[in-house]
């Protein structure tokens, strides 16, 4: 059984005192690089400082302290701190390649190429095959992403850039690199290096196995997720998040939670991915908001934030209320081919509560039974406090992991004490054909995300 610890220190002492104890599953911040914004410009600078003055005061190991191989061509290990604001456009103008990493020491791993995290471009090249399509696993707005395996049999993702990159685009991937970086969790992608080799820009990250959470929903992945299984997968999110809102020395924001960025393991445990719009929150603890470009997913986006311009971490809560939501419906948050009472699924699903009735809006491909219907109406509860439509009604992301903790908790115990003859098995047939015919009914091959930039 999976354990998962639950936070309960209060929030800013705790900040401080696991700034960078990364081994306690706690640790360090990250940045971002916002341009627009010059006081968290500066705060990010002195937060960069900081962080790595701490990385290489000898708490942990660093890339640079590792012991390094002979036969490591082409790399150069950056040593003190590095200048985030010159992973950059330049880098073609430099012909030496440039990588930093932080250990994965206290990760767990057993590769000591990961442990000491600096990769050259040849062996990201050899690691690819040559960059393979075979090896291909996705593609996003930044570049492609590949499988890679390393020397020693490790498996890693890159995150290769696109090399005409818009700047907009670029100081985004510079901003997941930033991000990553200096973020250590179990429920959050980890980030092993960068390197850049004449136009080459390339992220090395943990390698995540089963596909993203929208794949299983979707059914295009596994055998289709149960209640229990989304309860665990919504607990791991909900730590993730609630270790990027409390436990890094600087808040981190998201701002694009969603099925399609959360990675599954095969173990099906979750992994948030995807920082390229993530940002640094208010460093006051006093301060509700920081003011920024609007940027995140429609459908997925607190209304709050978007009329305001206020960033907090509770537009996090928002989008994680719409992932609950996706998670108990299986739909996605705007389905353009339903009736239009259905067409955004947060105000339907919401209707269906109101009503009584939350078991209408329930995933056909889940089991129906008094433990499943109480634990997606609880859910769906949950969410509704998350979507409140002023930020200051929202729980925080600690309170939802402790909330879906004790659902899963009751469900659990429901279902050991529940004979099997509760569920409708008999209407399993029937749900599994309807899983086989969703995409054809309801048109969900049309639907995409719909990425939201302001300009
Ligand atoms: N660490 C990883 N392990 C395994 N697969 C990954 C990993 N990171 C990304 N992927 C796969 O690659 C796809 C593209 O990921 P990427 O983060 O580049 O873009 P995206 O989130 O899908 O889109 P966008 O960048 O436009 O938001 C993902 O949907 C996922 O299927």
């Amino acid at each position: 059984m999976r354990k998962t610890p639950s936070p309960s220190l209060h929030k800013s002492n705790q900040r401080k005192k696991n700034a960078g104890l990364q081994d306690r599953g706690v640790g360090n911040g990250k940045q971002r690089h916002n341009v627009e914004n010059h006081t968290s410009l500066t705060n990010f600078k002195s937060s960069v400082k900081n962080f790595f003055t701490f990385l290489f005061s000898g708490k942990r190991k660093t890339a640079s302290e590792a012991p390094q191989g002979d036969d490591r061509k082409n790399t150069h290990n950056v040593k003190g701190v590095p200048d985030f604001t010159d992973i950059s456009s330049d880098s073609s103008k430099n012909s030496s390649k440039r990588v930093f990493s932080h250990s994965s020491a206290s990760s767990g791993t057993s590769s000591s190429q990961l442990a000491m995290g600096n990769f050259t471009f040849d062996e990201i090249y050899k690691a690819t095959a040559k960059f393979s399509l075979d090896n291909k696993i996705g593609e996003g707005a930044f570049g492609t992403v590949y499988k890679a395996k390393l020397i020693d049999g490790s498996l890693v993702a890159i995150k290769r850039a696109k090399k005409d990159l818009q700047n907009k685009n670029l100081a985004e991937f510079k901003n997941e690199i930033n991000t990553l970086s200096r973020i250590e969790h179990r429920n959050l992608v980890r980030w092993y290096g960068y390197l850049e080799h004449a136009e080459e820009k390339i992220i090395v990250i943990e390698y995540v196995n089963n596909g993203t959470l929208r794949e299983h929903l979707d059914g295009i992945r596994g055998d289709g997720l149960e209640i229990g299984e989304r309860l665990d997968i919504a607990i791991d999110v909900a730590h993730g998040i609630t270790y990027l809102h409390m436990y890094t020395d600087h808040p981190i924001i998201h701002r694009d939670i969603k099925a399609s960025n959360i990675l599954i393991t095969d173990k099906l445990q979750a992994k948030v991915a995807d920082f390229g719009f993530a940002r640094l929150g208010a460093e006051d603890p006093n301060a509700t908001h920081v003011s920024t470009q609007i940027k995140g997913t429609a459908g997925y986006m607190d209304p709050d934030y978007m009329r305001t311009q206020h960033l907090s971490e509770q537009s996090d809560v928002y989008s994680f209320g719409v992932l609950l939501v996706e998670m108990m419906t299986g739909r996605y948050p705007v389905e353009p081919m339903r009736p239009l009472s259905e067409r955004v699924t947060i105000k339907w699903a919401m209707q269906m509560l109101k009503q009584g009735e939350s078991v209408i809006a329930m995933d056909p491909r889940l089991s129906r039974n008094p433990a499943s219907n109480k634990a997606v109406r609880k859910v769906l509860k949950l969410a509704f406090q998350c979507l409140a439509p002023s930020r200051r009604s929202r729980p925080t992301m600690k309170s939802c992991a402790e909330v879906l903790w004790d659902i899963r908790k009751d469900f659990k115990e429901r279902t050991s004490s529940d004979p099997p003859h509760g569920s409708h098995h008999s209407a399993d047939f029937l749900q599994r054909d309807a899983r086989k015919n969703r995409h054809m009914t309801f048109g969900i091959e049309d639907r995409k995300d719909y990425k939201f930039v302001s300009s």
